[in-house]
This record gives structure tokens, sequence and C-alpha cells, in this order.
């Protein structure tokens, strides 16, 4: 392959860059060649043609250098990592370098609402280090996590930033099924950056340069003298990929925020999942929790929202404070239908103030800044105004920013840029007159000079006497005296003719050139002037990145709490009382299904005497629905938003934890029934007392009395030695005798009314079991033969015959050791049945058509059968045990 010319310099760059594709700026152009611009052919169907160099010939695709942005864009956001190298000037032409190479973590120019986060994991003894920073917003996290689950924690995280990519340290690099699990829970790419970057002592003095010693110990991570904190590695690796890579943004990263696991409620990534909150189980956005509460008007307020539905909270104090800022906008919705307008002018500071560092802010950018300042003050007019706004704490979070230096700020734009500026900053016609004396008198000058060209031909017609003549300017020609054919003999002698036409002759005179040159000069002076000074003003801009996120969070915040209280007011949501410990939630409903639905509400009581609720009914009846309507108030109310019921008090979890049906985890390659286990399995390790369970039909993927035992044992475990609160939706009926063996368990049931045959769901939730599923009834309604309908009815009354399970209470209660009767429905303390051992031998068993008239009997609704039909079903049963 040649190595000269510009072809071998692009080969000779390709192979320094750490990149995916090059892209190389040749003049007006970036250029892509060889491999890389078939690729960009094939990807953003960009025309390919040939060129020649050196005697052979290579594939070429380029864009206008104006053009590069979106492009490069859609190349970073599927996956490619992308090198820009730059053309500059030198003494002996020019020459070419690397400026940047745009990964998915650090793409500036993204367009896209959502958090765009950049993660670094470092894996230590215990546990590991991680950090997550937006390179678009400035915010950068860390946090560390530990125990035994310290692996399943780390994903729940990364699952929860859901980070566009990932920088795995040296430790995790070679643990493909770590990997494989970051790539299952994420969209993540994984970069592999320099491994010493994640050395201690390296990563240590990158974040102390970044963030100043004390950041670091005033959150507890500078160990002086001791190796660094895992996430302290993690973080000065992110720093140096976010240094290394270009994006010029590190000035936008001014605030180190730790936070602890503890400070948000758990979420497992299958409960996020499960509980839909930001996609719905199919992936959709519309129809998850997000998407219904969703009513913000800035793109800042939406990812706020998304991110505190993402990670409820803890602590009291910081939710009844939202609580009481919500409550304060739901009760003044003038001034909150006001301010909510006025935020619908702002733009998204946090991103702008990343523009800003990375150079790369327009001078309509600066104004969108200008005017997004401008609207704190407003607010917080609107807010003094508002007694019940005034006397929240919503006073306290609108002057949480330093609003007297976001005024200087935005005074010193308002100063210095006109109103409409041009798109480019090397143009001139950016800045105000009066910003700049050297500017102004540049202009003065220049208009001196048009002003004369303006007037030049009237002078000239009264100086010459020549009636047909215009000043004009094109292109190739600049400014010229255009004279009509019948007036050239008039021309005098200074007119130096430079063009004929056909009915006219162009003149150029010594003055005219002399002036042209001047406007040129003065031109090409402005425009460098104001580029300075552009340069130097956002520099002054840049400096206060932190003021402009200190402004947008506030907004930001002030935006989704107005859009939890727009939310609440429109669909008669209610403040819940926050407690310590236990629910009382009177006509819950659930947030999502009651937009489309004529919703039933129910209740739902849970203290420490009725920790565990068995959750019984047909199939279709509404548990579900039930369970995660419970869950979502309970996030809901940690969230600090009010909740759909008519009155709730809701106990404080540390985390939420779910079961339900898998859906789509075939395709990765695990069973239904192992899935169900392994989420079974984390629940039972990671859930606390303090926590709630959700557990929608476990054991449900195996044969029934493996998974009767299972659902059992899970059951009383969680009872005895976990005491979670746990709702429990099971259709093995046995489970429900369990409430009269362990004190904590108790019953409730969706209601549902069989008449005629015709079962009517009532979707309301009562106290007690049910015993009845239906599912032979729901499989005859499907339109199952009629064979195979009554069949199962024979074979269910022969099941039900058979087996007997044991009971058992935990150690904390009188240890119960019962035996349930799956043929009479029945407990019966161990031993009482049988004297002489734990098992009846064959010859005390009752035959078989005796077994069948009982479990006949005990399957009796008799509220449900007419007296008639009773007394016809108690003489055939007599007649059936005499014939015996
Ligand atoms: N309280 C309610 N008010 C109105 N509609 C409801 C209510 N609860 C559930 N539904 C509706 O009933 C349907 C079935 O609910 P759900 O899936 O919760 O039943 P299920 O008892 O869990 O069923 P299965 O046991 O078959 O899994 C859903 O379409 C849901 O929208």
């Amino acid at each position: 392959m040649s190595e000269g010319g510009i072809v071998g310099e692009f080969f000779s760059l390709k192979e320094e860059a750490d990149a995916d594709v090059l892209t190389m700026q040749v003049g007006d152009f970036y250029e892509f060649f060889a491999d890389d611009a078939e690729l960009v052919g094939d990807v953003l169907d960009l025309n390919v043609s040939q060129k020649s160099s050196h005697g052979s010939s290579y594939p070429m695709a380029g864009v206008p250098l104006s053009e590069l942005t979106p492009y490069m864009k859609q190349l970073v956001e599927r996956g490619y990592r992308v090198a820009i190298a730059d053309q500059y000037e030198t003494a002996n032409g020019h020459a070419r370098e690397i400026s940047r190479v745009v990964t998915p973590g650090t793409l500036l120019e993204t367009t896209d609402d959502d958090a765009q986060y950049l993660a670094g994991i470092v894996r230590v003894d215990d546990g590991y280090g991680l950090a997550f920073a937006d390179v678009t917003t400035g915010r950068f996290l860390v946090s560390s996590v530990s125990g035994p689950d310290a692996d399943s924690k780390a994903l729940t995280e990364l699952y929860r930033f859901d980070p566009a990519e990932v920088l795995p340290g040296p430790e995790i690099r070679n643990d493909d099924s770590f990997l494989e699990a970051v790539r299952e829970r994420t969209n993540a790419s994984l970069s592999l950056h320099d491994a010493n970057a994640f050395a201690p002592g390296k990563a240590k003095h990158v974040t102390r340069e970044q963030f100043g010693t004390e950041a670091l110990s005033s959150i507890g991570l500078d160990s002086d003298g001791n190796a660094p904190n895992a996430e302290v590695r993690a973080a000065g690796a992110v720093l140096s990929y976010v240094e290394e890579t270009g994006a010029g943004v590190l000035g936008s990263m001014t605030r180190l925020q730790s936070y602890h696991a503890d400070d948000h409620v758990e979420l497992d990534a299958t409960t996020q999942r499960n509980l839909e909150l930001t996609e719905t189980m199919h992936g959709d956005r519309n129809g998850s929790l997000f998407d219904t509460v969703d009513h913000t008007k800035t793109s800042a307020g939406r990812r706020l929202l998304k991110e505190w539905l993402q990670r409820p909270r803890r602590s009291l104090d910081l939710l009844r404070e939202r609580q009481s800022n919500v409550s304060a906008f739901a009760e003044s919705a003038l001034a909150r239908e006001e301010i909510r307008e006025t935020l619908g002018d702002t733009y998204d500071l946090e991103r702008l103030a990343s523009k800003a560092v990375s150079g790369s802010a327009d001078a309509n950018d600066l104004l969108r800044i200008r005017d997004s300042l401008a609207v704190l003050p407003a607010v917080a007019d609107s807010i003094a105004n508002a007694p019940s706004l005034s006397s929240s704490p919503l006073a306290e979070l609108v002057a949480r920013a330093d609003r007297a230096q976001a005024e200087r700020l935005r005074e010193e734009l308002a100063e210095a840029l006109a109103d409409d500026p041009p798109k480019t900053v090397t143009q001139g016609g950016l800045f105000r007159r009066g910003y700049d004396d050297e500017l102004d008198d540049i202009i003065d000058q220049h208009e001196e000079n048009l002003e004369w060209f303006d007037t030049l031909a009237s002078r000239e017609k009264s100086r010459t006497g020549i009636s047909h003549l215009q000043v004009d300017r094109n292109k190739t020609d600049g400014y010229y005296l255009q004279v009509g054919k019948s007036d050239t003999d008039k021309v005098p002698e200074e007119y130096e003719a430079v063009k004929t036409l056909k009915n006219s002759e162009r003149y150029v005179t010594d003055e005219l050139r002399e002036r042209e040159r001047e406007i040129l000069r003065l031109e090409e002076r402005r425009g460098e002037l104001e580029y300075e000074l552009f340069g130097q003003l956002r520099a002054r801009i840049a400096d206060h990145a932190e003021l402009m996120q200190d402004v947008g969070r506030t907004l930001a915040e002030l935006d989704t709490l107005a859009s939890l209280a727009v939310h609440a007011v429109e669909n008669g949501w209610v403040r819940p009382e926050l407690a310590d410990s236990g629910f009382d939630i009177e006509q819950g409903r659930h947030p999502v299904v009651e937009q489309t639905t004529e919703f039933v509400p129910n209740d739902l009581r849970m203290d420490d005497e009725r920790e565990f609720l068995i959750v019984t009914g047909p199939n279709m009846s509404g548990k579900s629905t039930y369970m995660r309507q419970v869950a979502l108030i309970t996030l809901l109310s940690q969230v600090g938003s009010f909740v759909p019921a008519r009155e709730a008090r809701v106990g404080l979890v540390d985390g939420i934890f779910t079961r339900v049906g898998a859906l789509d985890e075939l395709a990765q390659g695990r069973s239904t029934f192992m899935v169900e286990m392994q989420e079974l399995s984390n629940i039972l390790h990671s859930a606390s007392e303090d926590s709630l369970v959700i557990l929608d039909e476990v054991g449900r993927g195996t044969a029934t009395y493996d998974g009767i035992s299972i659902a059992w044992a899970a059951t009383e475990y969680l009872h005895n030695e976990v005491r979670a609160k746990t709702l429990f939706a099971t259709h093995y009926h046995e489970l429900t005798t369990l409430a009269d063996h362990l004190p904590r368990v108790a019953n409730v049931h969706v209601a549902a009314d069989e008449r005629d045959g015709d079962v009517t769901f009532l979707r309301t939730v009562r106290d007690g079991p049910t015993n009845r599923s239906y599912g032979i009834h729901v499989a005859d309604l499907a339109g199952v033969p009629v064979p195979v309908v009554e069949r199962s009815r024979d074979v269910l009354d022969k099941l039900r015959q058979e087996k007997a399970i044991e009971a058992k209470g935990g150690a904390s209660s009188e240890p119960v050791q019962a035996v349930f009767d799956l043929g009479s429905g029945e407990f019966q303390q161990s031993g009482e049945e049988n004297e002489q051992g734990d098992q009846p031998d064959d010859e005390q068993k009752i035959n078989p058509e005796t077994e069948a008239v009982l479990s006949e009997l005990s399957g009796v609704e008799v509220a449900d059968v007419s007296p008639i039909e009773l007394m016809s079903k108690v003489q055939e049963w007599q007649k059936r045990l005499d014939d015996e």
C-alpha cells in the first residue's frame, strides 16, 4: 500500500488513533478513505468515489466541514468510536493531527433528552467502585458497593444509570460472565481504557487535580497515605478518559458527588423492569410510569423526573420537603401554571454549560444561556407573590442558586451580544455597539466606507454629468462604477475600464480600489476581533459552569415538582403520610392502569401483626395489578410524589423486590424456571425486614408439587427469617392455610362472582382466602374442547386427594408442626391424626370413593348453591357412601 500523499497521511493517523473510524480534514471537507469510506458509505449512505494516490486507487467519501456533526453523531450512536483529525496551518504549509476521539460516552452533540453517562467500574477485594460522568451536563457521581451480593448491586447501579459507555477496570476485563451481565443490563459499549489510569496513585492524583483535595475528603474519599478507595480509582479513570478523548469538557465537571446505596430504595434491575418504570416490558416508553406522570416543560426537568423515579429515596426529611413542594404547587394552580409557562422558555442550562466549557457553544447558545438565566428571577417572583408557594420550602429551593451572580452573568451577556447574531462566530456581527471600543471604531470606519460607496453614484453623477451611472459590487469584480454605453464619452480620465458588457462599461478608480481594500481589511479585522472577543466571553461564561448548573438544576427541580403536582391534581392523587413501617392505603389505584380503565379501587392494610399477605383469586381477577399498585404507590411515596388513593399511610421501605412472570428471558438462553429461581434467590438474599417483596406465582414454572413446596418454603423463610413486608399471589390454594399457623400471614383474595356458570370479576380485594381458580373455567371460555375440560375437572379432583404437606413455624414463633391434607383441605397438628407415627399406613387410609366425596363436600361453596341442589348433592353422596 502506498505510504505517501493524503491517503498515506490518513493511514498513518489511523494507525495511531484508538478508534474504529477516522475522518480527516482536507481543506473544506472531512474525508474518509479506504475501509472507513466503505463503512460510512454503508452506514451513513454517503457517496463513495475513488481517489487516486501514488499509483493506487482508494475509496473516498467526504462531508463539508460544517456538516460533520450529524454524521459523526450517527456513527457514535451506533457504537463506533470516531477519531477526528483536524488540519492547521504551520510555517511550512499545513499539518494534521487527531484532535478528538468521539465515543458513545463522550459525545457532546447529543440531542437526546436522556442523561448520557460514561461509567468506570473497578473491582476490589470486598466489592466495586463506580464512577458515572455525564459529559453533556457535567454531573459526576461516585459510589461503592460491597458485601456478598456486591456483583448484583454493581450491576443494579449500572442498570439504573444505563450508561452509554463503560470502562471496565483491569480486574474485570477478563471476567467474561460479568461483562456479559453488563451487556445484558445496559446498552453500553465497553471500552478498554489504559489500565494505568485505574492505578491507585495515578487515579487519585487526577481526581484531586479535578475536584480538589477538600472535595475528596469532604465525602470521605481522601484516605491520605492509604490506597485510595475503589470509587476514586474509577473516578480517576473516567476523568483521564474524558481528557484523553479530547472532548474538552473536564471544566464542566465542577462537583464530585458521592452517594451511598443506603440513600436510595434498592430496586434491582428485574424490579425496575417489572414495574415498568421507564418502559413497558415490551420496551415501549408509552404506558410506562414515567410516561404517565410526566408533565414537565423542559428537557432538564424530564431528565430529573426520570432520575427521581429510578432512584427513590429513603430520607424522610427530603421526602417530606418534596411533598410540601408538590403540595404547595398543587394548591396554587394559577401561580403554578404561570411558572410552568415561564419554565417553557428555558433551555438546558446544564448542557449549555458543558458546551461553553468545551468551546463548542456559539453566539446563539450564549443567548440561550442569557434567556434561561433570566427565568430564575421571574419564577422567584412568582413564588414570592403566591402565599402558599412562598411559605413552602420552594422559597428556599429557589434561593439556593446565587441569584445575584446569575443576574450579573445575564447582564454581561445581554450587554455583549447582538439579538440576532449569525450562526458562525468568525464573521462579525455578534456584538452590540458599546461593548468594545476597538470594535466600535472598526464598525464606524466600516460604516463610513460603506456610506462613501452608497453616495458615490450621486456624487459622480453630479461631478461628471453622467446620468446612467451606478455603483455595484459582485464576487469577481468587487466594487465598480457602471456607465451606460450612451454616456461612456463623458467618463473622466481617472476611470479605468475593467469590463465591457453589452449595454454598459464597468470602471474602477484608485480611490475606489483603496476604499474597497479598506472595507475588506476592516471586515477581516472585525471578524478576527469578534472571534477573539467571543472566545474570551465564552471562556468567562464557562468559568461560571457551576453557577449555570445550579440554576439549571433549580429550574429542573421546579419543573419536576410542578409536573408531579399537575398529575396529582388532574388525577385526584393524595399526599401520603410517610411512616416508619406498615401500610394503610384506602381506595388505592394503579397509577398507569387507572388512565385507561374504569378502575376499581382497593385497600391495603399491613402492620406488625400482618406482614405477609397471600393473595388468591381467579385468573384474570386482578392479583398482579393489585400487587403492582402497592409497589408503585410505595415507590411514588418515596419519590416525594402524591399517590393514587383516597388516603394513604405508607411506611418507608429500604428496597422493593419483585418476581413476576418472565417475558423475554428465554431469548437470553436461560429457562423460565431458572430465571424465576434466580430472582427468588436474589430476593431471599437481599430483602430485609424493611423491604417490600412482591411475589407473583412463584413455583409455577415447574412440577406442581415442586412448585408448591418451593412456594411454601419461601413463604416460611420470608415470614420467619427475613420478615419483609410481602404480598404473594398464588394459585396454590394450599398455601392459604399457612395463615392459620404463621402468625403474621394473612389471606386476601380478589373477589369474583360466579352465577349460572358465568364468572364476573369484581376486582375487589377482600380479607380471607378463596379456593377457586376458575382456571378450568377460563379454559372452557377459551374454547378448549369439552372432553378436555371435563377430564381436567376429574384430574383436579383426583390430585386434591393425594398429598399432604407439613407446615413449619419459625424460630421466632411457637414451633408449629402441622399436616395439611390436600384432600380435606384442612390442617391437623402432626401426630393428631395418626398416633403411631408421622405417616398413616395403607390400612388406615380411607377408601378412594369416600375421599372423593369428602373432597367434593369441602369444595362446595354453600352460599353459591341453591338449597334444592344442595339436598340432591347430599342424597347423592349418601348413596355413594352406602355403596362402599
Ligand atoms: N382494580 C381493577 N379495576 C379495573 N380493572 C382491573 C383492576 N385490576 C385488574 N384489572 C384489569 O384486569 C385484568 C387482569 O388483571 P391481572 O393481570 O392483575 O390479573 P391476575 O389475577 O394477576 O391474573 P392471572 O392470575 O391470570 O395472572 C387486567 O387487564 C387489568 O387491567
